[in-house]
């Protein structure tokens, strides 16, 4: 490994901010086997001049020794090694302040879309810098490195930092944004109880963790299955950040709904409205064709198939993950990163008069008599500025009651067999006898 110092290229200049240094570092947490890599502290650049570590192999991780101690927090490699001081404040003060986003299960499948897309801007818009934070395990932490090799590759002006590790405590320190999708998938023969034990106990920890470390107001989405319930746990182990900014994410049901709705009424999905999910995400959620709207109108006076709206409908949503994996021999992926941002960007921009959209939320003081302490997709609005408040004034009619009492049961009874793990008494997990908890089991 040597030293070596570059010439900044004129096109890096354009796009960082100097109006401090930045440095930008791919911080890698080392795990055992890689603590022998050490090489001497970065040098401090002159202006418009880039000091890097050149690793023989850009894709080792680098520690940075100092007054004899490995701090593993500057560890870096590749483009996230250099320090930039460029004078090129004139071009890029309108950005925003930088954001901190952890993302779980970086190493997945759905993050392997979902990064992508935060890094390019798609999600916090074109002028918000952004760090990413991604956690992994010690079985994925290759895994881990080559995902932020693409990200280098990606040349995304936006992406600022790179942070690597293991350890929820250091992963998530001072995150405003946390997007949970690590989760063991269920196996075959596995129960459900078994599965909302262990990842109820991933969800526990990370709970714990950013309750500890992120800001104070950081919003969780949590993606990993059973994702409601999931969130519940996590939720209950924070108690320091409100419940209400602890999302699940069910706008990936919106979004098939809007599909099979369009679909049956032979116009394009953007004009299909004010579709709620209500419940779980699960086989028991309520796609809600009463009050979603086609073009402005009622759904049921332009599909006036009813018996369709009934059965037809709602089970082709209800079921559409477990199809997807028989097809694919995998779950959603792409479509579930795609509902990630279309999540995300619902509560960082404002709704669009008359409209909704979906997500879990904590129950408490919801005006629809759902029980509270539940993690319950619902309708909600946003005035952009990450918060969101329960549209109040849906109409339930009986067929809607009946199905929101049977997921409000659900996740009832899920919540039964996770006391253990949210602090309240002993689990006892009796779920019932038919396997409705995740949609894309095989
Ligand atoms: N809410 C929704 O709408 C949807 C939710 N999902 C859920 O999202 C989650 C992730 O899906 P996807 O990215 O496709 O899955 P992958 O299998 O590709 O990735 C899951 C990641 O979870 C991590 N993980 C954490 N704990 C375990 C464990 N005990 N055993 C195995 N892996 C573990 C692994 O990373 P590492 O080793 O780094 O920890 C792995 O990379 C799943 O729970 C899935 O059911 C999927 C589609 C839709
Ligand atoms: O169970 C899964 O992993 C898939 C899933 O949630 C979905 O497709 O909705």
């Amino acid at each position: 490994m040597a030293m070596a110092e570059l010439s900044a290229p004129q096109k890096t200049s354009t796009f960082l901010n100097s109006s401090s240094r930045l440095r930008l570092s791919s911080k890698l947490h080392l795990s055992n086997h890689f603590r022998h890599l050490l090489l001497p502290p970065l040098n401090t650049a002159p202006n418009s001049k880039i000091s890097c570590s050149v690793s023989q192999n850009s894709q080792a991780p680098v520690a940075v020794q100092e007054n004899g101690l490995v701090k593993t927090k500057k560890e870096c490699y590749g483009v996230f090694c250099l320090t930039y001081d460029l004078k090129a404040e004139e071009q890029t003060k309108s950005w925003k302040k930088l954001i901190n986003i952890a993302v779980s299960g970086a190493a997945g499948m759905i993050s392997n879309h979902l990064l992508f897309k935060l890094a390019s801007g798609a999600v916090f818009g074109p002028d918000q810098p952004i760090a990413l934070k991604l956690l992994g395990s010690e079985r994925s932490i290759q895994a881990l490195e080559g995902v932020a090799m693409e990200l280098e590759d990606s040349l995304f002006p936006l992406l600022r930092e790179v942070d690597i590790g293991t350890d929820p405590y250091e992963v998530f320190q001072d995150v405003e944004w946390a997007i949970l999708i690590g989760a063991k998938p269920r196996g075959p023969g596995m129960e459900r109880a078994d599965l909302l034990d262990i990842n109820g106990q991933i969800f526990a920890e990370q709970g714990k963790a950013l309750n500890k470390v992120a800001s104070p107001d950081v919003k969780v989405l949590v993606v990993g299955n059973p994702c409601n319930t999931n969130a519940l746990i996590c939720l209950k182990n924070a108690p320091n950040i409100p419940a209400k900014n602890f999302h699940a994410l069910t706008r990936l049901d919106e979004n098939r709904a809007k599909c099979q709705l369009a679909l049956k009424a032979g116009v394009f999905y953007d004009k299909v409205s004010n579709m709620t999910i209500w419940g779980n995400h699960s086989t028991t959620q309520v796609p809600d064709f009463l009050n979603a709207r086609i073009n402005g109108v009622p759904v049921k006076e332009v599909i006036t198939d009813h018996k369709w709206l009934e059965e037809g409908f709602t089970e082709s949503v209800q079921k559409r993950g477990g199809l997807l994996i028989q097809k694919w021999g995998r779950s959603s992926a792409a479509s579930t990163a795609v509902s990630i941002v279309d999540a995300i960007k619902s509560l960082v921009t404002p709704t669009p008069e008359g409209d909704w959209f979906s997500t879990g939320v904590y129950t408490d003081g919801n005006p629809y008599g759902i029980e509270e302490g539940l993690v319950f997709s619902m309708p909600c609005r946003s005035k952009g500025d990450g918060d969101y408040e329960l549209v109040k004034d849906v109409e339930i009619d009986d067929y809607l009651r009946k199905r929101i009492a049977k997921s409000e049961a659900e996740l009832l009874a899920e919540k039964r067999c996770v006391a253990h793990l949210t602090g309240e008494g002993i689990a006892y997990c009796d779920l019932g006898p038919v396997d409705t908890m995740l949609p894309g089991e095989v």
